[in-house]
């Protein structure tokens, strides 16, 4: 099977079928470029469902402290963690950020990621998360890669404040500027999300914001049940929630609720492995039906661009198996995002986003663990090569 792009310019996927089949019915047109894929294999442009990719402040410091036993939730409450990038992030330009922003898409996108989920968070202040959605926009706008924006303002309760605080200057001051900003055609965000976990922000406040999202147009998809069981899961369901990440720590009620409302699990196999946390159960997921997505999580905390890697570690630690991850790279992280009827699958009408691999195998794609740099000859999208080794 051989699919081809349209040359009329859209972007979308014109015809799939045996190659001399293709060839004959196309005959008469010309084409920008042919690829001669023998022996390859052409799989659908992978997507990250999960990402915190704006940020100054890498902290590589607290990767030894988490080596010599000090807990993700220890650093955070002595004010590390979320809040030292936070601190960083509100000092850098937004020109400084926008660089190093491009730079990370570059590397997820050779590594053979076409659509990403980009979190704002490490502001948390208006005027810092606004910087953070502004560079965002200016990728969307001038980068090939498909973006999917989400407004994180409740990634961290800001020093100074409480969460009920940080709830109420959220849901009274950010969301009506995001609303006038989109109004305006100078932003586009897609997702509302907050970090939903004990110490962070509660039930109640991850509920109003959320719900205030909701009511602006914004698609919920949130973290939650990560480090304690806190019943996110029930929550998003109950509020229509599209995606819940993390779920390290999500209950059987969870899971059934999730099942029964559609809502996605974005699992994130890096976090889990670097902060050896308990795996989340991908395997009851699936069982009980939820749609289980993968993303990458790329943060400061857990410092990984690789679609393929994230896939190998959902395998061996998770217990999927390799067509469950390449379907929650693939499909299920597009529908995590709203977008599984235009990416995700290579199908007629869909957009043109593909990687060919040199090897005849797609498994080897996850089975060849960090070997995806050698494997990926191509990346496409919209029809146009974005990548060629
Ligand atoms: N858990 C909350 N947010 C991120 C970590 C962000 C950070 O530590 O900077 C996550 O998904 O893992
Ligand atoms: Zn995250």
């Amino acid at each position: 099977m051989e699919p081809l792009l349209s040359s009329r310019g859209d972007g979308l996927i014109k015809a799939i079928g045996p190659a001399d089949v293709i060839r004959r019915q196309f005959s008469g047109e010309t084409f920008e470029e042919i690829i001669d894929c023998s022996g390859k294999c052409i799989l659908p442009g992978l997507v990250d469902a999960h990402t915190h990719p704006v940020w100054a402040g890498e902290r590589v410091h607290e990767f030894a402290m988490k080596l010599a036993g000090a807990t993700y939730m220890e650093i955070h409450q002595a004010g590390g963690g979320i809040h030292f990038t936070v601190e960083r992030t509100r000092q850098a330009s937004e020109e400084e950020l926008f660089r190093s922003f491009q730079q990370r898409l570059q590397c997820m996108m050779r590594a053979g990621t076409t659509l990403v989920e980009c979190k704002s968070g490490y502001g948390l202040d208006l005027e810092t998360e606004l910087k953070m959605l502004r560079v965002i926009e200016r990728a969307r706008r001038e980068l090939d890669m498909g973006i999917s924006t989400t407004y994180c303002g409740a990634h961290s309760v800001p020093k100074g404040k409480t969460a009920t605080e940080a709830a109420d200057d959220i849901i009274n001051n950010h969301l009506p500027k995001l609303k006038e900003l989109s109004r305006n055609g100078e932003i586009h965000v897609d997702n509302i999300d907050v970090f939903c976990e004990k110490g962070v922000f509660d039930l109640d406040s991850t509920r109003r914001i959320l719900q205030s999202g909701k009511d602006i147009g914004l698609q919920i998809n949130f973290h939650g049940d990560e480090l304690h069981p806190v019943k996110a899961a029930e929550l998003g369901a109950e509020l229509g929630a599209q995606a819940i990440s993390h779920l390290e720590e999500v209950s059987d009620e969870g899971i059934i609720a999730m099942a029964t409302a559609r809502c996605s699990a974005v699992l994130l196999p890096t976090t889990a492995y670097m902060l050896r946390l308990k795996q989340p159960r991908a395997r009851k997921m699936l069982d009980e039906g939820v749609i289980v997505a993968l993303g990458s999580d790329f943060n400061p905390n857990a410092y990984c661009f690789s679609m393929p890697m994230v896939m190998h570690l959902a395998c061996v630690n998770m217990r999927m198996s390799m067509t469950e991850a390449l379907a929650a790279a693939t499909i299920n992280a597009a529908y995590a995002l709203g977008k599984s009827h235009t990416h995700g699958s290579l199908e007629v009408g869909k957009q043109g986003d593909l990687i060919i691999i040199n090897s005849s195998q797609w498994e080897h794609l996850i089975y060849q663990f960090g070997g995806h740099c050698e494997l990926i000859k191509y990346v496409i999208v919209k029809g146009k090569v974005i990548y060629k080794t």
